[in-house]
């Protein structure tokens, strides 16, 4: 376990700043996800930490120890990557064994210590195969396994639920979960999955364009995001660009939230699940175009009209209320003003 320490870190590529001073504060013992999509710099944060890139400018501190020029093989850190990286010639067992002799172990220590990693991933029935007679899953065990070998102070995951299919990646996400609370190591794990985010980590860290855009607990991020990319990010929403009358913004019908905002227009978001059916008359009339059948809930794609015009928004129910809707239907909706996210239009 170690605190880890960002100060102003930037990250320059020639005309491009991948990070843009980002300063971060890891405590010992949490899981930090790093979330964001595509090219947002969280992969180029998790490079610094490991020492696999020098930042351009700031420093990183394990514990308060300036780490910035230390390299890599000396930093106390273990690493899983989307690809397992997995020795092919060797067993589960001398994969996991590999980092322990490297730094001269006993026999009987790194027997000690591969049985321990077996039964914590849940592999000791395979400890004797090789990479090629494993599912991904396993291999993602595996290399799990060998970076917690040396017990580091620092785990570091790059997106290493991305390779596998949909069950196996679930069952994953819950297992490194599970495995980072009983040992408590530090860990950082970058995802572009809010969903894997939200289920894994203690706090999360949305980027955005290499900067810092909202870190928060996983409850806090879903129920108040701070900024309108939050919240177009992290939980369904409907996005809902609205006019601002009077220091009022008409959602629908009679349903109005009281703002603020001096700009002509609002960024309204709704979560799908908030638009709520209403089971009397006091709602808004909403016609149901299209429905679409997800398991446990359904997704309807409604349109309310309003004196602005068509209203478009989608709502997520429980499958087994709602088995009777049809596409075409009118229904009455809610939305109740409080569960509505409102930024500058
Ligand atoms: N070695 C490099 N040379 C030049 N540009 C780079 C290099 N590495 C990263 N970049 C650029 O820096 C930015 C951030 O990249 P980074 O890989 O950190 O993003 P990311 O959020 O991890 O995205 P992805 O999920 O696609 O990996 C991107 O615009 C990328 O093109």
């Amino acid at each position: 376990m170690s605190t880890i320490t960002i100060e102003h870190v930037s990250k320059r590529y020639g005309d491009k700043l991948a990070l843009d001073d980002v300063s971060l504060n890891v405590h010992s013992g949490e899981l930090i996800a790093l979330l964001g999509s595509s090219g947002c710099g969280k992969t180029t944060l998790l490079r610094a930490i490991a020492g696999l890139i020098d930042p351009s400018a700031g420093r990183i501190l394990f514990d308060g120890r300036d780490v910035t020029a230390v390299p890599t093989r000396m930093r106390p850190i273990g690493m899983v990557f989307q690809s397992y990286s997995l020795f092919p010639n060797m067993t589960v067992r001398q994969n996991i064994a590999f980092p322990l002799k490297v730094r001269g172990q006993s026999t009987a220590a790194i027997a000690r210590r591969v049985d321990e990693l077996l039964a914590l991933i849940g592999l000791g029935e395979w400890a004797d195969r090789h990479p090629s007679q494993l599912s991904g899953g396993q291999q993602q065990r595996t290399a799990l396994a060998r970076a917690l070998a040396p017990d580091p102070a620092v785990l570091l995951l790059d997106e290493p639920l991305s390779a596998l299919d949909a069950v196996v990646r679930l069952h994953l996400r819950d297992e490194i979960r599970r495995i980072q609370q009983s040992i408590r190591t530090t860990a950082l794990l970058v995802t572009h999955d809010q969903s894997e985010a939200l289920a894994v980590a203690d706090r999360v860290v949305v980027m955005r364009q290499g900067r810092i855009e909202q870190l928060a607990t996983p409850a806090s991020l879903y129920e108040t995001p701070t900024t309108a990319f939050s919240a177009s990010f992290i939980g369904n929403r409907n996005a809902l660009n609205l006019p601002v009358r009077d220091g009022r913004i008409r959602l629908c019908g009679t349903i109005e939230i009281a703002t603020a905002l001096t700009t002509p227009r609002a960024l309204v978001f709704v979560r799908s699940e908030d638009v709520r059916r209403s089971n009397d008359a006091s709602g808004q009339a909403a016609t149901i175009e299209n429905r679409i059948f997800e398991g446990s809930t359904t997704r309807f794609y409604l349109t309310i009209p309003t004196d602005d015009g068509p209203l478009h928004v989608k709502a997520d129910w429980p499958s087994r209320e709602t088995d009777e809707l049809r596409s075409g239907d009118t229904i009455n909706v809610v939305i109740d003003p409080r569960d509505a996210h409102v930024f500058p239009g």
